[in-house]
């Protein structure tokens, strides 16, 4: 199929007695924006980071857009997805424009076409005065803002993102999920990892609620909810399916 399909998915990290992956499955439809939820520890960069090629599953099956993510397809696998990482990936002794034409080039891009799409970036993400400004220099929700322009340069087709809008202000936060709505209504499909489920159930059209490695429930955000009569939102039905107990 197209779009995201993890089969039984299992990792254990070395070193570790616990498996972190637990025969994990899931599947996700192309062009839609989709959400994977789940308590602290409950392994969704884990999950992210094997979808995107960074970190290797012990065993069970990950295609993306019809591509098997193995060795082989790992480079256009690389040029369908943007990956923003949930720590901030950009060099902070650069400039925004400095540390955006790299990425660019790593996609092979180069010269006047790349630097006005950079430029045309840094507008749209509200960063064009800062520009020229070392990322050190820039505040906690410049520098998000600048993640997701390094993920997006080589306009790829699924955009996965871990915890985009953690730690934000309300002003970029808004104007970093208005970016995602009209980036998926473009066509390409969006994955990314909240623990804010006000705004998950907002954003999403399908979200995976993982818990201790598993997928425990998927559906429609507002379906989930009128399932469980009990539940007024995403975050009754999230504790519906996690409990309270606290995670380490
Ligand atoms: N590189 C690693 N080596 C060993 N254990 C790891 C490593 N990365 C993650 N883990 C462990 O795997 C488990 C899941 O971690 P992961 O970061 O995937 O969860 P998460 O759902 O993204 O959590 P959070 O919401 O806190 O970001 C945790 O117990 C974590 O300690």
């Amino acid at each position: 199929m197209s779009g995201i399909s993890v089969t039984e998915l299992f990792k254990t990290y070395k070193g570790s007695d616990e498996p972190t992956l637990k025969g994990l499955s899931f599947q996700f439809p192309e062009g839609k924006i989709a959400g994977l939820l789940g308590p602290n520890g409950a392994g969704k960069t884990t999950t992210i980071s094997i979808l995107c090629g960074l970190v290797r599953g012990d065993s069970g099956e990950v295609v993306i857009h019809g591509l098997k993510q193995e060795a082989a397809h790992r480079e256009a696998i690389k040029h369908i997805i943007g990956i923003v990482p949930q720590q901030i990936a950009l060099y902070p002794q650069l400039s925004a424009v400095e540390n955006l034409t790299y990425f660019g080039n790593l996609y092979g891009f180069k010269g006047k076409a790349l630097q006005q799409k950079i430029m045309h970036y840094l507008e749209i993400f509200g960063l064009e005065k800062s520009a020229h400004k070392e990322i050190h220099k820039y505040s906690g929700g410049m520098k998000r803002r600048a993640n997701i322009i390094a993920a997006i340069l080589h306009d790829p087709q699924l955009l996965i993102l871990d915890e985009p809008t953690a730690g934000v202000d309300v002003q970029s936060r808004g104007m970093i999920l208005q970016f995602l709505r009209d980036y998926n209504s473009r066509g390409a499909s969006i994955l990314y990892t909240s623990h804010l489920l006000e705004e998950a159930q907002s954003l999403c059209e399908d979200v995976v609620i993982m818990d201790e490695g598993k997928m425990i429930v998927q559906g429609n955000p507002l379906k989930l909810i009128e399932q469980h009569p009990a539940c007024q939102n995403l975050e009754d039905v999230f504790l519906h399916f996690t409990g309270y107990a606290l995670r380490d």
